[in-house]
Formats: structure tokens, C-alpha cells, sequence
């Protein structure tokens, strides 16, 4: 597994890199590995750039994911083509799209549950989703079934906005047993999306529940994704009770923390949402990200940045820290960190698709890293406490801040490579080994 994020790396990687003055004695050590596993419902985006009256024909709704019948989506597809509006088709789903670019940044196994079709024939939407995925991804234990994976159309406004209508084929058809309990108590986190609990009387949302039960019976911790704030505004109290039961990591974004915590203030929504989970990412559009979280009074590390203003005065002065579970903490304190936009964004971003999804596999990847690094250094000083990320706070923010830029910079929501080794705009001394 590659080290997460770029900066000194004095503590960590290679693992297997050995001391060469006993390389003679010592014997070959290979490392142990480390995965993570997701859920997804399989879909293709579908992207085409559209009006406003295209979305008002087809009953959608501006920045929301509907669910379309068959009918609906005959007629949205044809339009598309008959207009020849489809600029691109591309393996998508918010877990998928978060497995592929955890997999491509760590250089490390994810597994993904959920379908693919039996049949395939080349070019079909199930075939450019297998070669659209790295081939970290491992796509061995997905349930086959008969008939088309899910289409996503994502329809791009002039202003940017994106709009998904949800063409499902079988994509819920997920049933638990197919979701393989050792791989997921092995695993170093979880990852589902809030999707996956609106999919009726298909199995998938159990098939989720079961995957959460083996995670929460080996103590893995589970990462959910909040998708779209119109499907938490449905009902707030039902997700806040889910959360608290269920979730170790949340990622949203300003808008889904508003709609689940009624706070419009991202700080604020934090505080609130901490009292469910144990660790937050909120991405904030322009504005960058924040992360919150908690670490034990005894490891608290003050920050040498400077102390910013906000709801909460001050709020980043302890980001140096690394995040704990409340549970592990015998006095929890709650912390904060913000990020603006590496380099201030892309000089020109044709839409932000994937860009909050890039965040969390940075965020996933350095969670991994952290079981990685014990797994193989246990005596290491950075484990004297159990942290739930390889990093601190601030640096995390960092790392998914830079992956956030480079999923805008391009054009699909999946990175089609790492990130590179060393960066111009990086000062000299952040590499000095
Ligand atoms: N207009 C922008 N200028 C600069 N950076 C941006 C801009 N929009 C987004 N970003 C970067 O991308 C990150 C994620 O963006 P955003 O908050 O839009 O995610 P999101 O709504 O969760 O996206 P998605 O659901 O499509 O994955 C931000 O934290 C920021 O780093
Ligand atoms: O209902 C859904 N389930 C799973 N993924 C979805 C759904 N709606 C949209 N996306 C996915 O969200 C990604 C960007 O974050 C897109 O790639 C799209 O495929």
C-alpha cells in the first residue's frame, strides 16, 4: 500500500524495506495486506449537458437523483440521442466511483459487492463498467444476475449543477448472502452510501443491513455517504437515528449537513452530527472541506497553522491531532479542520461529479493505512493509542482536498491514475526525507 497522501514519511513506508546493514540476516519480509469493501448499486453515467426545460419535461428535479420507470427512461434516452447530447458514458455509482479511486491512490484491494450482469456483450453498459474500473477493484464476489445493470443519467446545467435520473434495471437485486462475512470483518472500513436504504421492497438495503452487522461484530468501522441532501430532507430523524446506530464516518456535503442537522452553519451541523458518529468529512464546494472529529485530551496536538474564526472560535486549534473513536477517548474532545481549495480549484471545472466521492477515498485510504501500518509495525510509536487515520486531522484535509482537484481537473468522477509523486507547487521542504 503506497503512503497516503505526499510529505515526509519518516515513520511508514515501504514496510518492507529493510535495514541493509542485516538485510543478510534478517529474513524476507512481506507485508501484510490490507482491503476495504463497499456496497454499491452498479450503474453507467449517462452525461449529457441539458436546459432547464429538458428537466422540467422530464419531471426531474435540479440537483436531486430520482428514481425513473422504464418508460421514462426510454423517452429521456431517446431524446439524448436524437440530439446527439451525450457527451460521455462512464462506470459511476457513488461507491464504485469511491472503490475505484481508493484502490488507484492506495494501490490497494477494495471489494465491491453488488451485481453484474450474466450476459455480456462487448460495448453493453455492463462491459464498460468492468473496463472502467481498476483492476484493484476486486469484482469477484458480485452477484450475477439477469439483466442490465443500473443507468445514471447525469445531466449537466449550464451553472454546473448536476441532476441524476435513476434508470435501476437490477442494480437492487443484492441479496445478503452475497456479501462474503470474512472479507468484511477483514476489512479495514465499510463503505455504503444512503442510496442503498431507498430501494423498496429489492433486497439490497438488507443486504447493506447485513454487511453493517458483520462490520459492527469485528469492530470495522462503517463509512456512509449521505448522496443527495433531498433523500435525507425526506425524513431527518429517521437518518439521524440510523447514524447513530449504525456509523462510524460520515462524508457529506454543506448541503446534507444542513438537511440533517436543520444547521446551515458547516461547523455548527458538525457539532450536532458528532453526536451520532465518530468522524466527519464535509466538503464545501468553493469553500474547500472540513473534518470533525474527536481525539483523547492525553494526545491532543495544537496546530501551528493559524487559528481561524467561526461559529466555534478558533475551531482548528487542535487539527495536529488524530482522530479516535469517542469510545477509545477516556476525555473526548471535539475537533475541527479546514481546507480551501488546493490552488484555489482547476482554472476551469466542466462539472464537479465525483468530487466529494474523491475526498472520501482519500479519506478511506488513509483510515486503511493506519491498519496497514499496525498490522506490519505494531511496535510502532504510532500506535502507542488507537487512532482511527494514519494522519492528523489537517492532513487528511490536505489529501482529500488534492484528490477533490484532480477528480475536477478531469473529466470523469474516477481518477484515471495516482497522484503524482512530487508537486511544483509543493515547497521544497515537505519532501526532505
Ligand atoms: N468551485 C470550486 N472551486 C474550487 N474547488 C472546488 C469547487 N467545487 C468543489 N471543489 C473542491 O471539491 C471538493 C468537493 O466538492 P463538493 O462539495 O462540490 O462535493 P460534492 O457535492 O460532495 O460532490 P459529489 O457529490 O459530486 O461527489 C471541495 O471540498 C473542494 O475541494
Ligand atoms: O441512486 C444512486 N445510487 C448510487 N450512486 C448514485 C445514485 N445517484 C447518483 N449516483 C452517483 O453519484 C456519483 C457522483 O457522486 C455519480 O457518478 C452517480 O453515478
Amino acid at each position: 500500500m503506497k503512503f497516503p497522501g505526499q510529505r515526509k514519511s519518516k515513520h511508514y513506508f515501504p514496510v518492507e524495506s529493510r535495514d541493509p546493514l542485516t538485510n543478510e540476516l534478517n529474513p524476507v519480509i512481506s507485508p501484510k495486506h490490507t482491503h476495504i469493501t463497499g456496497i454499491d448499486q452498479t450503474l453507467v453515467d449517462i452525461e449529457a449537458h441539458v436546459d432547464q426545460a429538458f428537466i422540467d419535461r422530464h419531471q426531474l428535479v435540479k440537483g436531486n437523483s430520482l428514481l425513473i420507470d422504464d418508460l421514462a427512461a426510454q423517452t429521456l434516452y431517446q431524446e439524448l440521442q436524437d440530439k446527439q447530447l451525450i457527451t460521455a458514458e462512464f462506470a459511476g455509482g457513488t461507491i464504485g466511483n469511491t472503490l475505484h479511486n481508493y484502490s488507484t491512490l492506495a494501490d490497494g484491494r477494495s471489494v465491491m459487492f453488488g451485481v453484474m450482469s450474466q450476459n455480456i456483450t462487448i460495448g453493453d453498459y455492463a462491459y464498460r463498467y468492468l473496463c472502467n474500473t481498476s483492476s484493484r477493484v476486486d469484482l469477484n464476489y458480485l452477484q450475477a444476475v439477469n439483466g442490465p445493470v443500473g443507468r445514471c443519467f447525469t445531466l449537466i446545467s449550464d451553472c454546473g449543477e448536476r441532476t441524476f435520473a435513476i434508470s435501476k434495471g437490477h442494480m437492487d437485486k443484492l441479496t445478503p448472502e452475497f456479501i462474503d462475512e470474512k472479507l468484511v470483518k477483514t476489512g479495514a472500513a465499510l463503505t455504503l452510501t444512503a442510496y442503498l436504504m431507498r430501494a423498496g421492497d429489492d433486497p439490497i438495503t438488507q443486504a447493506a443491513m447485513q454487511a453493517i452487522e458483520y462490520a459492527h461484530q469485528a469492530n470495522v468501522p462503517v463509512v456512509l455517504t449521505l448522496g443527495t441532501r433531498f433523500l435525507i430532507e425526506d425524513d431527518p430523524k429517521w437518518w439521524q437515528q440510523f447514524i447513530s446506530e449504525h456509523v462510524t464516518v460520515l462524508a457529506m456535503n454543506e448541503e446534507e449537513a444542513e438537511a440533517l442537522t436543520g444547521e446551515s452553519d458547516v461547523l455548527l451541523a458538525c457539532e450536532k452530527a458528532l453526536e451520532w458518529c465518530d468522524l466527519i468529512l464535509c466538503t464545501a464546494g468553493s469553500r474547500g472541506l472540513f473534518m470533525a472529529g474527536y481525539t483523547d485530551e492525553a494526545f491532543k496536538r495544537t496546530t501551528s497553522h493559524t487559528l481561524l474564526p467561526g461559529a466555534i472560535p478558533e475551531f482548528n486549534q487542535y487539527e495536529f491531532s488524530r482522530p479516535m473513536l469517542k469510545t477509545d477517548c477516556e476525555q473526548a474532545l471535539k475537533v475541527y479542520s479546514h481546507i480551501a481549495p488546493f490552488m484555489g480549484g482547476p482554472e476551469k471545472i466542466t462539472n464537479t461529479n465525483g468530487a466529494g466521492d474523491g475526498a472520501l477515498s482519500a479519506l478511506l485510504h488513509d483510515m486503511a493505512a493506519n491498519v496497514f501500518h499496525r498490522s506490519n509495525v505494531e511496535q510502532s510509536s504510532k500506535h502507542r493509542f488507537e487512532a482511527l487515520s494514519y494522519s492528523s486531522f489537517a492532513q487528511i484535509c490536505k489529501y482529500a482536498n488534492r484528490v477533490s482537484y484532480e477528480v475536477l481537473a478531469q473529466h470523469s468522477p474516477r481518477l484515471s491514475r495516482g497522484l503524482p509523486e512530487r508537486e511544483e507547487s509543493l515547497e521544497e521542504a515537505y519532501w526532505e526525507r
